[in-house]
Protein backbone atom coordinates (compact mmCIF):
# COMPACT_ATOMS: atom_id res chain seq x y z
CA UNK A 1 0.00 0.00 0.00
CA UNK A 2 1.74 3.20 -1.23
CA UNK A 3 1.74 6.17 1.24
CA UNK A 4 -1.22 8.12 -0.86
CA UNK A 5 -3.26 5.34 -0.63
CA UNK A 6 -2.84 4.97 3.01
CA UNK A 7 -3.46 8.97 3.25
CA UNK A 8 -6.89 8.31 1.43
CA UNK A 9 -7.74 5.52 3.60
CA UNK A 10 -7.24 7.47 6.72
CA UNK A 11 -9.31 10.86 5.18
CA UNK A 12 -12.10 9.06 4.49
CA UNK A 13 -12.07 7.30 8.09
CA UNK A 14 -11.95 10.61 9.66
CA UNK A 15 -14.52 11.39 7.30
CA UNK A 16 -16.43 8.59 8.58
CA UNK A 17 -16.00 9.30 12.33
CA UNK A 18 -16.42 13.29 11.89
CA UNK A 19 -20.23 12.52 9.69
CA UNK A 20 -21.05 9.64 12.03
CA UNK A 21 -20.87 12.01 15.25
CA UNK A 22 -22.49 15.00 13.09
CA UNK A 23 -25.26 12.25 12.31
CA UNK A 24 -25.87 11.34 15.52
CA UNK A 25 -26.15 14.67 16.76
CA UNK A 26 -28.17 16.10 14.51
CA UNK A 27 -30.16 13.50 13.20
CA UNK A 28 -30.45 10.51 16.40
CA UNK A 29 -33.31 8.99 14.12
CA UNK A 30 -31.29 8.34 10.75
CA UNK A 31 -28.48 7.75 12.47
CA UNK A 32 -30.44 5.11 14.78
CA UNK A 33 -31.95 3.41 11.55
CA UNK A 34 -28.86 3.18 9.47
CA UNK A 35 -26.19 1.92 12.21
CA UNK A 36 -27.90 1.33 15.21
CA UNK A 37 -31.37 -1.00 14.04
CA UNK A 38 -29.22 -2.72 11.86
CA UNK A 39 -26.84 -4.67 14.81
CA UNK A 40 -29.37 -4.48 17.25
CA UNK A 41 -31.40 -6.48 14.85
CA UNK A 42 -28.17 -9.19 14.44
CA UNK A 43 -28.02 -9.30 18.72
CA UNK A 44 -31.66 -9.94 19.29
CA UNK A 45 -32.41 -13.15 16.40
CA UNK A 46 -29.20 -14.00 17.72
CA UNK A 47 -29.89 -14.07 21.28
CA UNK A 48 -33.40 -15.12 21.94
CA UNK A 49 -32.81 -18.74 22.01
CA UNK A 50 -30.48 -18.51 24.91
CA UNK A 51 -32.10 -15.76 26.31
CA UNK A 52 -35.63 -17.17 26.30
CA UNK A 53 -34.12 -20.24 28.09
CA UNK A 54 -32.27 -18.63 30.83
CA UNK A 55 -35.60 -16.08 31.55
CA UNK A 56 -37.71 -19.19 31.56
CA UNK A 57 -40.03 -17.98 28.23
CA UNK A 58 -39.74 -21.43 26.62
CA UNK A 59 -41.74 -24.46 27.02
CA UNK A 60 -41.18 -28.45 27.39
CA UNK A 61 -42.62 -30.46 25.19
CA UNK A 62 -42.10 -33.34 27.70
CA UNK A 63 -43.65 -32.36 31.31
CA UNK A 64 -41.01 -31.03 33.83
CA UNK A 65 -41.91 -33.74 36.19
CA UNK A 66 -41.50 -37.43 35.05
CA UNK A 67 -41.60 -40.90 37.22
CA UNK A 68 -38.46 -42.57 37.73
CA UNK A 69 -39.56 -46.19 39.13
CA UNK A 70 -41.99 -45.08 42.09
CA UNK A 71 -40.27 -41.57 42.15
CA UNK A 72 -41.89 -38.35 40.68
CA UNK A 73 -39.28 -36.26 39.77
CA UNK A 74 -39.09 -32.65 39.35
CA UNK A 75 -35.97 -31.66 36.83
CA UNK A 76 -35.09 -29.18 34.06
CA UNK A 77 -37.37 -29.48 31.28
CA UNK A 78 -35.83 -32.07 28.40
CA UNK A 79 -36.91 -30.29 25.16
CA UNK A 80 -37.33 -26.41 25.80
CA UNK A 81 -39.09 -24.94 22.93
CA UNK A 82 -38.61 -21.05 22.19
CA UNK A 83 -41.78 -19.18 21.37
CA UNK A 84 -41.22 -17.91 17.95
CA UNK A 85 -40.68 -13.78 17.49
CA UNK A 86 -41.40 -11.49 14.35
CA UNK A 87 -38.57 -9.78 12.59
CA UNK A 88 -37.42 -7.01 14.90
CA UNK A 89 -39.15 -4.02 13.17
CA UNK A 90 -37.54 -0.75 13.47
CA UNK A 91 -38.94 2.25 15.18
CA UNK A 92 -37.84 6.33 15.69
CA UNK A 93 -36.61 5.09 19.05
CA UNK A 94 -35.56 1.27 18.87
CA UNK A 95 -37.57 -1.59 17.52
CA UNK A 96 -40.21 -3.88 18.26
CA UNK A 97 -40.91 -7.41 18.43
CA UNK A 98 -43.40 -10.03 18.78
CA UNK A 99 -44.11 -13.01 20.13
CA UNK A 100 -46.25 -15.61 19.55
CA UNK A 101 -46.78 -17.59 23.26
CA UNK A 102 -47.51 -21.03 23.13
CA UNK A 103 -50.82 -22.06 24.63
CA UNK A 104 -50.17 -22.22 28.20
CA UNK A 105 -47.74 -19.14 28.55
CA UNK A 106 -49.18 -15.43 29.98
CA UNK A 107 -47.06 -12.31 29.48
CA UNK A 108 -45.80 -12.39 32.85
CA UNK A 109 -42.15 -14.08 32.38
CA UNK A 110 -42.13 -11.69 29.94
CA UNK A 111 -42.77 -8.84 32.06
CA UNK A 112 -40.36 -10.08 34.43
CA UNK A 113 -37.63 -10.47 31.65
CA UNK A 114 -37.73 -7.12 30.32
CA UNK A 115 -34.97 -6.08 32.35
CA UNK A 116 -32.56 -8.94 31.45
CA UNK A 117 -33.75 -8.14 27.85
CA UNK A 118 -32.63 -4.78 28.00
CA UNK A 119 -29.62 -5.83 28.99
CA UNK A 120 -29.04 -8.46 26.29
CA UNK A 121 -30.35 -6.46 23.37
CA UNK A 122 -27.59 -3.50 24.95
CA UNK A 123 -31.01 -1.40 24.86
CA UNK A 124 -32.07 1.34 27.62
CA UNK A 125 -35.69 -0.50 28.44
CA UNK A 126 -37.73 -3.28 27.22
CA UNK A 127 -41.53 -2.26 27.73
CA UNK A 128 -44.08 -5.56 27.37
CA UNK A 129 -47.31 -5.20 26.36
CA UNK A 130 -49.83 -7.65 24.99
CA UNK A 131 -51.97 -5.83 22.31
CA UNK A 132 -53.87 -9.21 21.30
CA UNK A 133 -54.34 -12.91 23.43
CA UNK A 134 -51.31 -14.86 22.70
CA UNK A 135 -49.37 -12.37 21.64
CA UNK A 136 -46.79 -10.44 23.10
CA UNK A 137 -45.36 -7.42 22.20
CA UNK A 138 -41.63 -6.08 23.05
CA UNK A 139 -41.08 -2.60 22.32
CA UNK A 140 -37.26 -1.75 23.12
CA UNK A 141 -35.82 2.11 23.31
CA UNK A 142 -32.17 2.11 22.51
CA UNK A 143 -31.48 4.98 24.51
CA UNK A 144 -33.18 7.60 27.32
CA UNK A 145 -35.85 9.58 24.91
CA UNK A 146 -35.48 12.28 27.96
CA UNK A 147 -32.03 12.78 28.09
CA UNK A 148 -32.51 15.39 25.18
CA UNK A 149 -36.31 15.89 25.10
CA UNK A 150 -37.87 17.11 22.28
CA UNK A 151 -40.52 19.80 22.30
CA UNK A 152 -44.27 18.49 22.59
CA UNK A 153 -47.25 19.83 21.33
CA UNK A 154 -50.92 19.83 22.40
CA UNK A 155 -54.48 21.35 21.54
CA UNK A 156 -55.14 24.04 24.30
CA UNK A 157 -58.18 23.24 26.22
CA UNK A 158 -59.40 24.23 29.48
CA UNK A 159 -58.41 22.39 32.79
CA UNK A 160 -55.39 21.32 30.37
CA UNK A 161 -51.66 22.13 30.79
CA UNK A 162 -48.66 20.74 28.61
CA UNK A 163 -46.58 19.37 31.23
CA UNK A 164 -43.77 18.06 29.12
CA UNK A 165 -42.84 15.31 26.89
CA UNK A 166 -43.45 11.20 27.24
CA UNK A 167 -40.99 8.50 27.00
CA UNK A 168 -43.13 7.78 24.00
CA UNK A 169 -42.27 11.52 22.60
CA UNK A 170 -46.25 12.23 22.65
CA UNK A 171 -47.16 14.97 24.63
CA UNK A 172 -47.60 15.11 28.60
CA UNK A 173 -51.09 16.08 29.26
CA UNK A 174 -52.07 16.64 32.99
CA UNK A 175 -55.94 17.33 31.89
CA UNK A 176 -58.23 18.16 34.60
CA UNK A 177 -61.37 17.74 33.05
CA UNK A 178 -60.44 14.26 32.70
CA UNK A 179 -58.56 13.04 35.98
CA UNK A 180 -59.45 15.42 38.39
CA UNK A 181 -57.13 15.67 41.16
CA UNK A 182 -53.96 14.65 41.23
CA UNK A 183 -51.22 13.80 43.09
CA UNK A 184 -47.20 14.54 42.65
CA UNK A 185 -44.15 13.14 45.00
CA UNK A 186 -40.23 13.21 44.73
CA UNK A 187 -37.36 13.56 46.86
CA UNK A 188 -36.35 17.03 47.33
CA UNK A 189 -34.37 18.46 44.08
CA UNK A 190 -36.29 15.78 41.98
CA UNK A 191 -38.58 18.50 40.04
CA UNK A 192 -41.55 19.20 41.85
CA UNK A 193 -41.37 22.69 42.23
CA UNK A 194 -40.37 23.63 38.87
CA UNK A 195 -43.85 21.31 37.65
CA UNK A 196 -45.68 23.71 39.51
CA UNK A 197 -44.22 26.02 37.24
CA UNK A 198 -44.91 24.81 34.45
CA UNK A 199 -48.47 23.66 35.71
CA UNK A 200 -48.95 27.35 36.94
CA UNK A 201 -47.83 28.61 33.40
CA UNK A 202 -49.85 26.80 31.98
CA UNK A 203 -52.63 27.65 33.95
CA UNK A 204 -52.70 30.81 33.92
CA UNK A 205 -53.74 32.23 30.66
CA UNK A 206 -56.97 30.39 31.37
CA UNK A 207 -60.42 31.50 32.73
CA UNK A 208 -59.44 29.66 36.36
CA UNK A 209 -59.11 30.02 39.97
CA UNK A 210 -56.29 29.17 41.08
CA UNK A 211 -55.80 28.95 44.93
CA UNK A 212 -52.00 28.42 46.21
CA UNK A 213 -51.51 26.67 49.50
CA UNK A 214 -47.31 26.09 50.85
CA UNK A 215 -47.44 26.05 54.14
CA UNK A 216 -43.47 26.36 54.21
CA UNK A 217 -44.28 30.44 54.55
CA UNK A 218 -45.33 30.68 51.10
CA UNK A 219 -41.82 30.57 49.92
CA UNK A 220 -42.26 28.79 46.65
CA UNK A 221 -46.23 29.52 45.15
CA UNK A 222 -45.35 32.82 46.80
CA UNK A 223 -43.74 34.05 43.73
CA UNK A 224 -47.13 33.44 41.71
CA UNK A 225 -49.22 35.56 44.02
CA UNK A 226 -50.36 37.94 41.58
CA UNK A 227 -52.02 35.31 39.99
CA UNK A 228 -53.56 33.46 42.67
CA UNK A 229 -56.79 34.40 43.97
CA UNK A 230 -55.98 33.52 47.47
CA UNK A 231 -52.84 32.31 48.84
CA UNK A 232 -52.17 30.09 52.17
CA UNK A 233 -49.31 30.36 53.78
CA UNK A 234 -49.61 29.10 57.04
CA UNK A 235 -51.73 25.91 58.26
CA UNK A 236 -54.40 28.29 59.87
CA UNK A 237 -55.18 30.13 56.30
CA UNK A 238 -54.99 26.57 55.20
CA UNK A 239 -57.89 25.43 57.13
CA UNK A 240 -59.69 28.69 56.47
CA UNK A 241 -58.85 28.50 52.61
CA UNK A 242 -60.22 24.66 51.98
CA UNK A 243 -63.25 25.56 54.52
CA UNK A 244 -64.52 28.37 52.25
CA UNK A 245 -63.81 26.22 49.64
CA UNK A 246 -66.16 23.24 51.07
CA UNK A 247 -69.08 25.94 51.49
CA UNK A 248 -68.23 26.59 47.84
CA UNK A 249 -68.57 23.49 46.74
CA UNK A 250 -72.18 23.25 48.71
CA UNK A 251 -73.34 25.75 47.07
CA UNK A 252 -72.52 24.68 43.64
CA UNK A 253 -73.74 21.43 44.49
CA UNK A 254 -77.21 23.46 45.32
CA UNK A 255 -77.11 24.91 41.88
CA UNK A 256 -76.69 21.89 39.69
CA UNK A 257 -79.07 20.07 42.19
CA UNK A 258 -81.38 22.80 41.26
CA UNK A 259 -81.05 23.04 37.44
CA UNK A 260 -81.24 18.71 37.51
CA UNK A 261 -77.21 18.79 36.83
CA UNK A 262 -75.23 16.14 37.56
CA UNK A 263 -72.12 18.67 37.32
CA UNK A 264 -70.93 22.39 36.67
CA UNK A 265 -70.03 21.62 32.81
CA UNK A 266 -74.05 20.54 32.61
CA UNK A 267 -75.18 24.04 33.85
CA UNK A 268 -76.29 26.74 31.00
CA UNK A 269 -72.69 28.07 30.25
CA UNK A 270 -73.24 31.55 31.61
CA UNK A 271 -74.73 29.55 34.72
CA UNK A 272 -70.99 28.16 35.22
CA UNK A 273 -69.01 28.84 37.82
CA UNK A 274 -65.29 29.35 37.16
CA UNK A 275 -62.69 25.78 37.77
CA UNK A 276 -60.90 26.08 40.79
CA UNK A 277 -57.02 24.43 41.21
CA UNK A 278 -56.22 24.21 44.32
CA UNK A 279 -52.28 23.80 44.40
CA UNK A 280 -50.89 22.31 47.57
CA UNK A 281 -46.79 22.57 48.19
CA UNK A 282 -45.66 20.01 50.29
CA UNK A 283 -49.17 18.14 51.75
CA UNK A 284 -47.32 17.20 54.87
CA UNK A 285 -46.97 20.41 56.47
CA UNK A 286 -50.79 20.05 56.71
CA UNK A 287 -51.03 16.75 58.37
CA UNK A 288 -48.27 16.78 60.89
CA UNK A 289 -48.74 18.51 64.33
CA UNK A 290 -46.69 19.25 66.95
CA UNK A 291 -49.63 17.27 69.82
CA UNK A 292 -51.14 19.90 71.45
CA UNK A 293 -54.94 20.16 71.14
CA UNK A 294 -55.89 23.05 68.85
CA UNK A 295 -52.46 22.09 66.85
CA UNK A 296 -54.39 18.43 66.46
CA UNK A 297 -58.19 20.09 65.62
CA UNK A 298 -56.16 22.49 62.97
CA UNK A 299 -54.61 19.49 61.57
CA UNK A 300 -57.97 17.02 61.33
CA UNK A 301 -60.10 20.19 59.83
CA UNK A 302 -57.34 20.43 56.80
CA UNK A 303 -57.71 16.55 56.56
CA UNK A 304 -61.29 16.26 56.43
CA UNK A 305 -62.00 19.55 53.85
CA UNK A 306 -59.19 18.18 52.00
CA UNK A 307 -61.01 14.70 51.61
CA UNK A 308 -64.35 16.08 51.30
CA UNK A 309 -63.22 18.65 48.25
CA UNK A 310 -61.52 15.22 46.43
CA UNK A 311 -64.46 12.84 46.60
CA UNK A 312 -67.11 15.44 46.06
CA UNK A 313 -65.21 18.55 44.12
CA UNK A 314 -64.36 16.86 40.62
CA UNK A 315 -67.87 17.55 38.65
CA UNK A 316 -68.14 20.57 40.99
CA UNK A 317 -65.11 22.15 39.31
CA UNK A 318 -62.71 22.05 42.22
CA UNK A 319 -59.62 20.08 41.81
CA UNK A 320 -56.88 19.48 44.01
CA UNK A 321 -53.14 19.26 42.99
CA UNK A 322 -51.53 17.75 45.75
CA UNK A 323 -47.22 17.93 46.06
CA UNK A 324 -45.52 16.28 48.89
CA UNK A 325 -41.87 14.22 49.78
CA UNK A 326 -43.92 11.79 51.38
CA UNK A 327 -47.50 10.72 51.34
CA UNK A 328 -47.33 7.51 53.74
CA UNK A 329 -49.81 6.40 56.70
CA UNK A 330 -47.71 7.88 59.11
CA UNK A 331 -48.97 11.36 58.27
CA UNK A 332 -52.45 10.27 59.73
CA UNK A 333 -55.43 7.61 58.16
CA UNK A 334 -56.44 11.05 56.92
CA UNK A 335 -53.62 10.41 54.18
CA UNK A 336 -54.45 6.85 53.17
CA UNK A 337 -57.68 8.19 52.13
CA UNK A 338 -56.76 11.14 50.07
CA UNK A 339 -54.54 9.63 48.48
CA UNK A 340 -57.16 7.19 47.57
CA UNK A 341 -58.88 10.04 45.65
CA UNK A 342 -56.11 11.41 44.06
CA UNK A 343 -56.28 9.72 40.65
CA UNK A 344 -53.45 11.35 38.58
CA UNK A 345 -50.30 10.46 39.73
CA UNK A 346 -46.36 11.41 39.27
CA UNK A 347 -43.89 10.02 41.02
CA UNK A 348 -40.08 12.06 40.73
CA UNK A 349 -37.04 10.47 41.97
CA UNK A 350 -37.82 9.29 45.42
CA UNK A 351 -35.67 8.69 48.59
CA UNK A 352 -37.36 5.68 49.44
CA UNK A 353 -38.76 2.48 47.61
CA UNK A 354 -42.28 3.41 50.19
CA UNK A 355 -42.56 6.48 48.71
CA UNK A 356 -43.32 5.22 44.64
CA UNK A 357 -44.67 2.14 46.44
CA UNK A 358 -47.36 5.01 47.70
CA UNK A 359 -47.94 7.14 44.99
CA UNK A 360 -48.18 4.18 42.00
CA UNK A 361 -48.01 0.68 43.61
CA UNK A 362 -52.44 1.11 44.27
CA UNK A 363 -52.86 1.74 40.56
CA UNK A 364 -50.01 0.18 39.08
CA UNK A 365 -47.64 -2.39 40.01
CA UNK A 366 -44.91 -2.76 37.06
CA UNK A 367 -44.29 1.42 37.41
CA UNK A 368 -42.96 1.60 40.75
CA UNK A 369 -39.53 -0.47 39.83
CA UNK A 370 -39.39 2.02 37.05
CA UNK A 371 -39.98 4.99 39.42
CA UNK A 372 -37.49 3.45 41.81
CA UNK A 373 -34.81 3.32 39.44
CA UNK A 374 -34.66 7.36 38.58
CA UNK A 375 -31.17 8.72 39.64
CA UNK A 376 -30.37 11.95 41.22
CA UNK A 377 -29.28 12.94 37.77
CA UNK A 378 -32.81 12.72 36.07
CA UNK A 379 -33.72 16.23 37.62
CA UNK A 380 -37.02 16.60 35.75
CA UNK A 381 -37.99 12.70 35.27
CA UNK A 382 -40.94 11.30 36.89
CA UNK A 383 -43.00 8.70 35.83
CA UNK A 384 -46.79 9.64 35.64
CA UNK A 385 -50.36 7.72 34.95
CA UNK A 386 -52.25 8.11 31.91
CA UNK A 387 -55.79 8.26 30.45
CA UNK A 388 -55.94 4.59 30.22
CA UNK A 389 -55.39 3.08 33.40
CA UNK A 390 -51.29 2.97 31.77
CA UNK A 391 -48.32 4.77 33.17
CA UNK A 392 -45.41 6.53 31.34
CA UNK A 393 -41.65 7.61 32.05
CA UNK A 394 -41.88 11.68 31.08
CA UNK A 395 -39.76 15.06 31.93
CA UNK A 396 -41.13 17.70 32.51
CA UNK A 397 -40.59 21.08 30.44
CA UNK A 398 -38.00 22.85 32.19
CA UNK A 399 -39.84 26.17 33.41
CA UNK A 400 -37.10 28.59 35.46
CA UNK A 401 -39.35 30.07 38.27
CA UNK A 402 -38.64 33.85 36.89
CA UNK A 403 -40.49 32.59 33.94
CA UNK A 404 -43.86 31.14 35.70
CA UNK A 405 -43.72 34.46 38.01
CA UNK A 406 -43.85 36.08 34.52
CA UNK A 407 -46.59 34.44 33.07
CA UNK A 408 -48.80 34.96 36.55
CA UNK A 409 -47.75 38.58 36.12
CA UNK A 410 -48.89 39.17 32.64
CA UNK A 411 -52.15 37.46 33.48
CA UNK A 412 -53.05 38.78 37.04
CA UNK A 413 -55.94 40.50 35.86
CA UNK A 414 -57.34 37.32 34.70
CA UNK A 415 -57.81 36.44 38.67
CA UNK A 416 -61.14 35.62 38.88
CA UNK A 417 -62.54 36.74 42.39
CA UNK A 418 -64.54 33.95 44.51
CA UNK A 419 -65.40 36.36 47.54
CA UNK A 420 -65.75 33.83 49.61
CA UNK A 421 -62.07 33.21 49.50
CA UNK A 422 -61.23 36.89 50.44
CA UNK A 423 -63.57 37.09 53.45
CA UNK A 424 -62.08 33.49 54.76
CA UNK A 425 -58.82 35.44 54.81
CA UNK A 426 -60.10 38.57 55.78
CA UNK A 427 -62.10 37.30 59.03
CA UNK A 428 -58.58 35.47 60.07
CA UNK A 429 -57.01 39.25 59.38
CA UNK A 430 -59.33 40.38 62.21
CA UNK A 431 -59.38 37.43 64.59
CA UNK A 432 -55.41 38.48 64.65
CA UNK A 433 -55.95 42.02 64.87
CA UNK A 434 -58.38 41.55 67.82
N1 LIG B 1 -37.59 19.20 33.74
C1 LIG B 1 -36.37 19.59 34.11
N2 LIG B 1 -35.37 19.65 33.23
C2 LIG B 1 -34.13 20.03 33.60
N3 LIG B 1 -33.79 20.36 34.87
C3 LIG B 1 -34.74 20.32 35.80
C4 LIG B 1 -36.09 19.93 35.47
N4 LIG B 1 -36.83 19.98 36.61
C5 LIG B 1 -35.98 20.38 37.59
N5 LIG B 1 -34.74 20.58 37.10
C6 LIG B 1 -33.55 21.02 37.87
O1 LIG B 1 -33.57 20.42 39.14
C7 LIG B 1 -33.44 21.38 40.18
C8 LIG B 1 -34.38 21.01 41.32
O2 LIG B 1 -35.72 21.13 40.86
P1 LIG B 1 -36.89 21.62 41.79
O3 LIG B 1 -36.49 22.82 42.58
O4 LIG B 1 -38.09 21.71 40.95
O5 LIG B 1 -36.97 20.36 42.77
P2 LIG B 1 -37.94 20.13 44.02
O6 LIG B 1 -38.29 18.70 43.99
O7 LIG B 1 -39.05 21.09 44.03
O8 LIG B 1 -36.98 20.43 45.22
P3 LIG B 1 -37.39 21.05 46.66
O9 LIG B 1 -38.29 20.05 47.32
O10 LIG B 1 -36.05 21.17 47.33
O11 LIG B 1 -38.04 22.39 46.39
C9 LIG B 1 -33.80 22.73 39.52
O12 LIG B 1 -32.98 23.73 40.01
C10 LIG B 1 -33.55 22.52 38.06
O13 LIG B 1 -32.27 23.00 37.71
Amino acid sequence: MGPNTLALLLAVLAWVLVAGNYMRERHPVSFWYLTGYPVAVVRVMGSWRKVALINDLTVSRRPARGLVGDLVVKGQALRPVTPRISFPRATRTGLSVEVRLHPGQTPAPFIAAADALAHAWRMHAVRVSSPERGIVRLVATASDPLERPGVASAPAALLSALLGVLESGGAWVMNLRTEPHWLITGATRSGKSTLLARLITQLAPQPVVLVGIDCKGGMELGLFGSRLTALATCRREAAAVLGALVVEMQDRMHICREAGARSIWELPEKQQPPPVVVIIDELAELYLSNGTRGDRAEAEQCSTYLLRLAQLGGALGLHLVVAGQRVGSELGSGVTALRAQLGGRICHRVNDPGTAEMTLGDLNKDSVAVAQSISAEEKGVAVCTGTDGGWDRARSHFTRPEEAKEAAVKYADLAPELPGLARALESLDTEAGA
